[in-house]
């Protein structure tokens, strides 16, 4: 019986749903409405048979094009502006591309995320990281139409029913920021709602998810970025943040709002400020089905970039317990990811939190973090270092110190600030105890890494691994050989977290199924890769990795028997899979972008004569809509 129900969903790669219940691919709309709503327009791809009864004859040009057409157009034009532009600074050219694709998005959103798809590589830089810090410091002088919702510290008792004015009757990944700490930017208040649309159109890119049911929004509760207050342009609520309890009714009211309507709904929390991060994170994980990506995916695709960095020595992963590890930047990131590695070491050698912490170092805006401190935030306690295990180094000790005297494995850096791992810091690193010291700068966008590429190769050895959030180009080492770049970046995470979530049916994220999720992430690359410095996937894999990581996190969450499943598909069909079938179950439920018919088979008929009134086939769209 499961068998057949899954190979019935692995042939519903249907356009409307993937996240998919089946169902007619109607519009209730007609005419301009339709070529104005981007969901369902094709610009010229409307076949004839189409144009007749959705009342569309006569508004557009007579020739149909085929998708196919679209696409090569569109691309024609993408690389003539690339052409056009050469020459110019990085930042005009990014932003220029950013717009001819946002205008893609607005106008027409199946070509729209073909695109993207196809060209992920190429694309990703410019909807996400790095470009999206800089849509999100222009915002407010770069917007043109809406997109997601916005819910201000001026809606307070307005939630409920503001929750219905999205116009999608399914929402099934929302991404929330409130724009405190936007990448390495700081706060960038409203401005901030470019993250959460760039993290959704990952979401469809690389998960499949359907764009009909995802929702970004921003909790505008105001800003304390004075130069964005004093903006003339500035979009959003002008006030300073609101704090403590005021923050958090707001937040609550919220919550409960997306619940009452989509009771499913997974919330990803993106880009709050750590202590909003941790607070929220603690307040809502029991009762929401939510996450925080900077907080857990990044620390899951840190682990498996920490993993992959034992590997890289040839050590067996349980060698993990004996790696020396310096973490710059004790954020909401840099905390997640030592919780993560701390446990991982603790449960790996049978040793207590307390002894795994030993190998641990950590270092902030002020040095070195040791119990000495005499302000402490109380996230970082537990990863203060006692000075009399430190062997001549004390409180506040400089990165260069600490390296020096460490000699570590591996620099992670997640502290926000570009130029950190400067030249004596990456020279330090050649003393590392590792024949393939690992250097991870992490930051985004590019300007926030801690240091590039280059300079990690050329100061601290060709021997290094080396990984950046933002991307940067492979370096080239002369005779041949190739510093290879990694892409340390949470969207090897959330995508799968997110899918495989919402297929499991959970009703919560546990740290069962997020471990799955690094785990499988970490067993992605081969032995091979990994000698030759490759940590991470291609991005151009992203997809096939989200279905792994995706189905990973479906069985863990059967095998803690949290899963509920969706759809036909319950917690007994999703038990009896085995892991190819999960896999398998998890691409067949990817949203793909192609046009879908808009009106019914019979309709097709119309071209041979046997045309319904116009009339009559809006009525039955309209019964059949959406
Ligand atoms: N690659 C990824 O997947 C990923 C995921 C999450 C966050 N990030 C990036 O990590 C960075 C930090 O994010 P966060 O949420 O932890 O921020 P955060 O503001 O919560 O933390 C920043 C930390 O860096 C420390 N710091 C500041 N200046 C420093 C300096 N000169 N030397 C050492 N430490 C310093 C601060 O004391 C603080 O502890 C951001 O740039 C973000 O874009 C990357
Ligand atoms: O947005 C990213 O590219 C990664 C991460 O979530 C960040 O905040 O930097
Ligand atoms: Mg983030």
């Amino acid at each position: 019986m499961w068998q057949w129900k899954l190979a019935r969903f692995a042939a519903s790669r249907s356009r409307w749903f993937s996240t998919a219940i089946p169902g007619p691919c109607m519009v209730h709309k007609r005419g301009t409405d339709i070529l104005q709503d981007p969901w369902f327009n094709k610009d010229t791809g409307f076949p004839l048979s189409e144009r007749d009864r959705l009342g569309l004859r006569g508004l557009l040009p007579p020739r149909v094009i085929s998708f196919e057409h679209q696409y090569d157009r569109f691309m024609n034009s993408y690389r003539s502006l690339e052409k056009n532009t050469q020459g110019q600074p990085d930042r005009f050219v990014s932003l220029t591309k950013w717009r001819i694709l946002n205008r893609l998005h607005d106008r027409n959103e199946t070509l729209y995320y073909r695109v993207l798809i196809d060209n992920i590589k190429e694309i990703a830089p410019i909807i996400y990281t790095p470009t999206v810090g800089l849509v999100c410091q222009n915002y407010s002088g770069l917007y043109r139409r809406p997109r997601g919702m916005y819910f201000s510290a001026k809606d307070k008792g307005e939630m409920m029913s503001m929750i219905y004015n999205w116009p999608s009757p399914q929402v099934d990944m929302i991404v929330l920021t409130d724009g405190s700490r936007v990448l390495g930017l700081g706060d960038l208040g409203v401005q901030g709602i470019g993250i959460p649309i760039g993290k959704l159109d990952m979401y469809v890119a690389a998960a499949g998810i359907n764009p009909r049911r995802i929702l970004p929004v921003m909790l505008d509760v105001g800003t304390n970025n004075q130069s964005l207050l004093e903006n003339r342009l500035y979009l959003g609520v002008r006030q300073p943040r609101l704090e403590g309890e005021e923050y958090l009714s707001i937040m609550d009211e919220f919550m409960e709002a997306v619940h009452a309507r989509w009771p499913k709904a997974i919330v990803q929390f993106e880009d709050f400020q750590m202590k909003w991060a941790f607070e929220t994170l603690k307040r809502y994980r029991n009762r929401f089905c939510m996450f925080n990506d900077d907080v857990q995916g990044a620390a899951g695709v840190a682990f498996a970039g920490l993993l992959g960095a034992v590997r890289a020595q040839g050590r067996p992963l349980s060698d993990f317990v004996k790696q020396k590890i310096v973490v710059v930047g004790a954020g909401s990131a840099g905390l997640g990811v030592l919780t993560k590695a701390v446990r991982a070491v603790s449960k790996m050698s049978g040793c207590s939190e307390t002894a795994a912490k030993s190998q641990f170092f950590l270092i902030d805006k002020n040095g070195l973090v040791t119990t000495e401190r005499s302000y402490l935030d109380p996230a970082a306690v537990p990863f203060a270092k006692n000075p009399r295990d430190l062997e001549g180094l004390t409180e506040g000790a400089s990165i260069t110190e600490v390296v020096k005297k460490v000699k570590p494995h591996v620099l992670l850096g997640l502290s926000g600030v570009g130029g950190v791992f400067n030249e004596e810091v990456l020279k330090a690193m050649r003393e590392s105890v590792s024949t393939k010291p690992a250097i991870f700068a992490m930051s985004n966008p590019t300007a926030n890494a801690e240091c590039t590429a280059t300079e990690a190769f050329s100061h601290a050895g060709e021997n290094i691994v080396f990984a950046s959030g933002s991307p940067f180009e492979n370096v080239d080492l002369g005779n041949g050989k190739v510093g290879h770049v990694n892409q340390a970046n949470n969207m090897y995470m959330f995508p799968g977290i997110g899918l495989g979530t919402l297929l499991s049916g959970a009703r919560h994220i546990t740290d069962g199924m997020l471990q799955a999720a690094a785990e499988c992430l970490t067993s992605y690359m081969t032995d091979e890769d990994i000698q030759e410095g490759i940590l991470y996937p291609s991005i151009d894999c992203i997809r096939d990795v989200t279905a792994q990581v995706g189905a990973a996190v479906v069985r863990a969450a059967v095998a803690e028997e949290h899963a509920e499943g969706r759809g036909d598909v319950g917690f007994k069909e999703l038990a009896h899979m085995s892991k190819e079938d999960t896999v398998k179950y998890v691409r067949g439920n990817m949203w793909y972008p192609e046009y879908c018919p808009l009106v019914h088979e019979k309709s097709a008929n119309s071209e041979e004569g046997k045309e319904m009134s116009p009339f009559v086939a809006a009525v039955n769209s309209l019964c059949n809509g959406i």
